[in-house]
């Protein structure tokens, strides 16, 4: 575990006794603020993602992240340069020092094409796929599920290599569940972590007695190429339009929904 943190400077900080200069705010995650530092030693950018921790369960979830980026090294999968807890007026925060990908993730390049009113070529969408689809594998093959892959959560490298990323939701991927009182826990945990309009249909009403497992990612798999090709995910529309997602989910197939949406969306 990371250890020895200090502010230095209000605009530096130290992990594991290598000082990164602050350089800009990138983003704000539903659990972190992600800024961009620079390492004064080496020179490189580095995405800093510090995850508020409100209670032990968060610094359990944190460190659970962490745990999780240490479990691979995979070419698809984003790697942990560094990692560290900071007390501050009662308050934590986990830092975890991650390489800066500097093309942003699938869904900004998605949403760039979207708005020159261009396309994503079959060749590419096959290219980015595989990678997906190769760092999800090693996931699987770990016993682990990613259970919250959407495009916001792959970043893609400047040779278009994609990078998953955000391994917070991670778990086991065999969720054995025995109870109506088990279903429920498991049910509001998806809630909470695994965003609507990409969730698998069996977290929407999870059954009393039944098995989660890895299939909850290809489910998700399936809406991040629908989503390279139409440029927006199968259920955005209806989750924009403030419709049921869940009702959507387990009772219409996407291509329908989808085109259905479009339609009302024309008429009005
Ligand atoms: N290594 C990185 N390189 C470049 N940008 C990054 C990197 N890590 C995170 N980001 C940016 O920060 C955003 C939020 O990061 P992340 O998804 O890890 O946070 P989160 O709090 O778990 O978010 P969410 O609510 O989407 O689950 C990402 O969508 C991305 O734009």
């Amino acid at each position: 575990m990371g250890h020895a943190l200090c502010i230095c400077s209000r605009s530096s900080i130290t992990i594991d006794n290598k000082r990164y200069y602050f350089i800009q705010k990138l983003d704000e995650g539903g659990f972190s603020y992600v800024d961009l530092v620079e390492g004064a030693q080496d020179g490189r950018f580095y995405a800093l993602k510090r995850i508020l921790c409100h209670d032990r369960e968060g610094r359990k979830e944190a460190q659970t992240e962490v745990e999780m980026h240490r479990m691979f090294n995979h070419p698809n999968i984003l790697s942990l340069t560094g990692h560290a807890v900071m007390e501050r007026g009662g308050k934590s925060e986990a830092w975890l020092l991650l390489p800066y990908i500097s093309k942003g993730s699938l869904w900004s390049v998605l949403e760039k094409l979207r708005d020159k009113g261009s396309s994503m070529p079959e060749s590419r969408i096959l290219h980015i796929f595989r990678g997906i689809c190769e760092g999800l594998k090693a996931i699987h093959d770990k016993g682990y599920a990613h259970r919250d892959l959407k495009p916001t959560n792959v970043l893609l490298e400047e040779n278009d290599k994609p990078v998953l990323m955000d391994l917070g939701s991670m778990n086991k991927a065999r969720i054995e569940v025995k109870g109506s009182r088990e279903a429920m826990t498991v049910q509001d945990w998806a809630a909470q972590r695994c965003t609507i309009s990409y969730r698998a249909p069996e977290l929407f009403n999870v059954e009393s007695h039944c098995i989660i497992d890895e299939k909850t990612d290809i489910w998700s798999l399936g809406c991040v190429l629908y989503c390279m090709m139409m440029l927006e995910g199968p259920y955005d529309l209806v989750f924009q339009k403030g419709d049921s997602v869940a009702l959507a989910v387990q009772n219409r197939s996407p291509f329908h929904s989808h085109a259905a949406s479009l339609k009302d969306s024309r008429r009005s």
